[in-house]
């Protein structure tokens, strides 16, 4: 059986603006994945290794956090993230998933291009970029709480081979994002945030979704694809449809909505992949995962998709006994998931499923 491939999630922003504290929160509340994290720091600027390792978080042992502190991890990609990457690779205790914490004067294209390499690629898929922004420093016309610490971090570090000004780093950091998180929102009030929102959306011609968070509280589904955890869970949820006329589940976080949209075999991979990046687009979707039964396959289907990201790959085969099926959970904002757009929804990708609705994807 082919080895299932480990998603890996990049997350970039600035210095400051709390992708340590996210990622803390997401250890703390991992639904059980087995997650790695790579953080790359400086020398005494960095102090994120020892934060998550010595926090006494349960799924994050001290070997499961390696530092790269050699430089930005965009300029030294192929001496010290691609080794690492491997290394990671080979240990017995395999991962669920891979969290990569970019300094914050790292370029992340570089670095997503670097899943590419042939060492990487047939292991891992990158299962989303996400920038972490400082809402009120950017509120207050900065892009950094503490932009004199910016500039320290940048002169620390003597591989850094870009020299980008801060604000070309921001629209680079933004680009490459799959999922923008507003972070710090519980400083600034709701009409400075939405002008910050409506800021960098600006800064990005996609149609990449934006969150806002408090001291990066965001539920590990929003934030991660498919792990092994989740894989039973998608089987065993009730799609929309079976829940329509019961209660809805309960919710730690009652900003965000998920269901189950169940559809029947695909007749034509491409064009649903095609049809669910238009909705995706169309509709307050964040995030789009399960797996589909293509028919003639023996193996199933994995989507996962993050704003206008979306892979697809056959993991393993339909095991004996195994309904074969379409399931995706459809993650969104609540205000964008209300009962009728699930309802549009699941009918849509049942149709993108038969071939019967075949949309274009937008460009
Ligand atoms: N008020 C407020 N403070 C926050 C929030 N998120 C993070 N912080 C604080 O901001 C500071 C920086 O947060 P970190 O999580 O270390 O930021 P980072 O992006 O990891 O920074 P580096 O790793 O140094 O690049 C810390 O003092 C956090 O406690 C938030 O949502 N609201």
């Amino acid at each position: 059986m082919p080895e299932q491939k480990i998603p890996a999630t990049v997350i970039t922003g600035f210095l400051g603006a709390g992708k340590t504290t996210l990622i803390r929160y997401l250890l703390q509340n991992a639904g059980g994945r087995k997650i790695a994290l790579i953080i790359n720091e400086f020398g005494d600027l960095g102090v994120d290794g020892g934060i998550l390792t010595g926090c006494g978080i349960e799924t994050c042992r001290e070997d499961d956090v390696v530092e790269l502190n050699n430089g930005c991890i965009c300029c030294t990609v192929a001496d010290d993230f691609i080794p690492t990457m491997t290394k990671l690779l080979e240990r017995d205790r395999r991962p669920d998933h891979i969290i990569i914490e970019t300094s914050g004067l790292a370029l992340p294209q570089p670095l997503v291009a670097a899943f590419n390499w042939p060492e990487v690629k047939t292991r891992v898929t990158v299962d989303g970029v996400i920038t972490v922004i400082d809402a009120a420093a950017v509120a207050a016309g900065r892009f950094a709480d503490d932009e004199a610490k910016v500039a320290a971090q940048r002169a620390a570090d003597t591989s850094l081979d870009h020299d980008n000004p801060l604000e070309e780093l921001f629209e680079d950091q933004i680009r490459a994002a799959d999922l923008i998180v507003l972070n710090k929102a519980d400083l600034i009030d709701r009409d400075t945030l939405e002008k910050v929102r409506q800021e960098t959306a600006a800064a990005t011609a996609r149609t990449v979704k934006t969150i806002t968070a408090e001291n990066g509280r965001l539920p590990a589904d929003v934030l991660l694809g498919l792990a092994a955890g989740t894989e039973t869970r998608i089987a065993e949820r009730k799609s929309h449809h079976e829940q329509e006329h019961e209660a809805g589940e309960a919710h730690d976080h009652d900003e965000f909505e998920s269901f189950v949209a169940a559809a029947g075999p695909i007749a034509d991979p491409a064009r649903f992949v095609a049809g669910l990046k238009a909705l995706i687009g169309e509709h307050d979707i964040l995030r789009l995962k399960g797996f589909a039964d293509v028919p003639g396959k023996a193996m199933r289907l994995v989507v996962q998709a993050v704003g206008q990201r979306i892979e697809t790959y056959f993991d393993r085969p339909w095991a004996a006994g195994e309904t074969r099926q379409t399931r995706l959970v459809v993650i969104g904002l609540h205000d964008g998931l209300d009962a009728a757009a699930r309802v549009a929804i699941e009918a849509r990708i049942a149709g993108l499923a038969s071939g019967s609705d075949s949309v274009e994807a937008a460009e």
